[in-house]
């Protein structure tokens, strides 16, 4: 049968997802974030499912984009990266990502950010029409499954009184005892061997002892520490002297390139980053001037699953590691990084994923991992179903809201438990 892959319609479903109190250096998540669930519909009904951030600005963009697709072919995924998006770069150049924590933003970030859920479409619908999985449009599966890491958090038990929030069943961890529980908690229900702490919360001796206490109960599993770049050079080179015999590497410990490369010059300790190297045109000076030992890629910014695999060769080219950064996401996007990640021959390190954080998914099922690895999918496209009831429920959520989770703001989250919270000047400590 030849199959009509004409584009017909696209869909935007902007929703609003709840989330923990997670705590980071520049606050606290939001009870809920904003998520950008997009359907891609051909002539012949098929369907094809992406995800990206759901802040405003990226709204903003995904409606003219969606409105130029009908009449395009879903295959064309060379072409849509060709069609000319007015980025208003006064609007974001130059700015730190508020909520995001991923480098400086640039208006190209932001278009591609947007464009990658519409590639992640546009090859879940291909893999459906033609009855093969996204790995195998992407060249092949070098795995069967995909390992992930605990992503560890320090964490209130509830959002502050007054904030309208659903219930967390995780309880609170701010103290080494408490991050040590946590992770066990998240071994015990998903199987997870590597453990990677989100720092730059508390002054940086009281994370060396958390990650000190994660060593002596965790024997032997790789442990990683990310500040989001809330030291100096002097407090980072320290934190790497105490922790060396312990980490499999230290995630962006300060900021910036040049920075980066001095702390890289002062130890053994891999850095690792998705702070620094967020861009193709980031990878120059931070691989030459050796700042960066591994690069967590995030399809959602560096412009959609075929460029994480080109971001991926320069890395092998380079003798550089690559694994997977995580923001807030839910199943179709977990899906999608799975399904890039078991391509990649050179990714050797687990990735990221925050899913375990998120009590609620617009999926019909709820992707599972075992042993800490996610099967990679051998079903058409990226083997997932959406739950419209949970969707449209989700978007509600959304339409109703006055505006103020409409955009990720860990700050604003924090100044309602301590109004006087600013972001932090950097570096921290
Ligand atoms: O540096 C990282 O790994 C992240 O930025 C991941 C997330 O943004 C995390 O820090 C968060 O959401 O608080
Ligand atoms: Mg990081």
């Amino acid at each position: 049968m030849t199959r009509d892959l004409t584009i017909a319609e696209v869909r935007l479903t902007p929703i609003l997802v709840a989330d923990p109190p997670l705590l980071n250096t520049q606050g606290v998540h939001q009870p809920y974030t904003p998520r950008l669930i997009v359907e891609i519909v051909t002539a012949d009904g098929t369907t094809g499912l992406g995800e990206t951030y759901g802040d405003t600005k990226y709204l903003e963009l995904a409606r003219p984009l969606a409105d130029r697709l009908p009449g395009r072919s879903v295959m064309d995924v060379n072409g849509l990266f060709g069609i000319d998006l007015a980025v208003d770069a006064s609007r974001i150049e130059g700015q730190a990502d508020a909520g995001g924590l991923r480098g400086v933003q640039t208006a190209d970030k932001l278009r591609l950010s947007v464009l990658s859920a519409f590639e992640v479409a546009c090859l879940d619908a291909q893999g459906k029409a033609l009855g093969l999985p996204v790995h195998a449009l992407l060249g092949g599966k070098v795995r069967d499954a995909v390992e992930y890491s605990a992503y560890l958090f320090y964490k209130w038990d509830r959002h502050p009184a007054g904030v309208p929030a659903e219930p967390d069943a995780w309880g609170a961890a701010l103290d080494p005892a408490g991050v040590v529980e946590q992770a066990r908690r998240l071994r015990e229900r998903y199987g997870f061997g590597s453990f990677k702490l989100k720092g730059g919360v508390f002054p940086p001796d009281e994370e060396i002892a958390a990650v000190r206490a994660l060593a002596a109960a965790f024997p032997g599993h790789p442990l990683r520490l990310d500040p989001n770049g809330a030291w100096s050079v002097e407090t980072s080179l320290k934190v790497a002297q105490e922790l060396g015999d312990v980490l499999e590497y230290l995630e962006d410990p300060t900021l910036g390139t040049p920075a980066m490369a001095r702390v890289a010059a002062g130890t053994e300790v891999p850095l690792a980053t998705n702070m620094c190297v967020t861009t193709f045109g980031e990878i120059e000076e931070a691989f030459t001037k050796g700042a960066v030992q591994v690069v967590l890629s995030d399809h959602h910014y560096w412009g959609g699953l075929r460029n994480t695999q080109h971001l991926a060769a320069i890395c092998a080219a380079f003798g550089v590691g690559v694994s997977m950064h995580s923001n807030t996401h839910l199943g179709i996007s977990l899906a999608a990084m799975t399904q890039v990640a078991a391509t990649v021959p050179n990714l050797h390190h687990a990735c990221d994923s925050h899913y375990p954080w998120q009590s609620e998914d617009v999926l019909t099922e709820r992707i599972a991992f075992d042993g800490g690895r996610v099967a990679v999918s051998d079903a058409p496209g990226l083997g997932v179903e959406l739950d419209r009831d949970e969707l449209a429920r989700l978007h509600r959520r959304w339409a109703e809201d006055d505006g103020s989770l409409r955009d990720r703001d860990d700050a604003a989250a924090m100044r309602t438990a301590e109004p006087d919270w600013r972001t932090p000047a950097m570096p921290r400590w």
